[in-house]
């Protein structure tokens, strides 16, 4: 009943030149692709104070027109010393041939998003569709992110509306390229 089995065929790869080749519509999002560290400062109007934290991101994909994303962040004081875990979210950014994007992403916190946006040169912007949101999670209406990369370099601006608030800035990340 247990036979053996082999490994999966079909590895993620988040690295151009290893693993499978990229689907061809995945052109546009490729700058995305990698494992992304870095650094970035959260604020909200209904939160007394403003915060720092790190956060990793991972695009990378199956050869199929889809990408995975996986993001964590963990809150650090002044020093850059850890403080806590903090935002975690994972999902997929689907493809389309006219270089629409749709996207769909998790969060521990009970709230899953749906997302369109365009990809455009090195700029990547999408914003929700809907928001659901399970029983105990924070009322969140709607976000927009915008992804810039440039030279390794990629920076993520977060706009949301939420608990009343309108669309306003939430979080900034600036992150590098890891070395795979
Ligand atoms: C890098 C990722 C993120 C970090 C570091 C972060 C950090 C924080 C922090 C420190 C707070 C204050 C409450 C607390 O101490 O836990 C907070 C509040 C909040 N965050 Fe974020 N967050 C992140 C991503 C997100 C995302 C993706 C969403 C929505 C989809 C979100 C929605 C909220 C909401 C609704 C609140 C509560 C505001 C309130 O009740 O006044 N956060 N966040």
């Amino acid at each position: 009943m247990f036979e053996p089995v082999r490994d999966n065929p079909y590895p993620d790869s988040h690295v151009l030149g290893e693993g499978p080749e990229p689907h061809p519509l995945l052109g546009p999002v490729l700058p995305l692709l990698g494992r992304w560290h870095g650094r970035g400062r959260g604020e909200y109007p209904t939160l007394p104070q403003d915060f720092r934290y790190e956060q990793e991101i991972t695009f990378s994909h199956d050869g199929r027109p889809f990408l995975r994303y996986e993001a964590r962040a963990w809150l650090v004081d002044g020093d850059g010393v850890p403080v806590r875990p903090a935002g975690r979210e994972s999902g997929w950014w689907r493809v389309t041939p006219d270089a629409t994007l749709e996207v769909v992403l998790a969060h521990p916190t009970g709230i899953v998003e749906t997302y369109v946006g365009r990809a455009a040169g090195t700029e990547f912007e999408i914003g929700t569709k809907e928001v659901s949101l399970t029983p105990l999670a924070k009322e969140v209406t709607g976000t927009r992110r915008h992804y810039t990369v440039d030279e390794g370099r990629m920076t993520v601006v977060h706009d949301m509306a939420a608990v009343g608030q309108p669309l306003q800035h939430h979080l900034t990340t600036h992150l590098r390229l890891r070395p795979s």
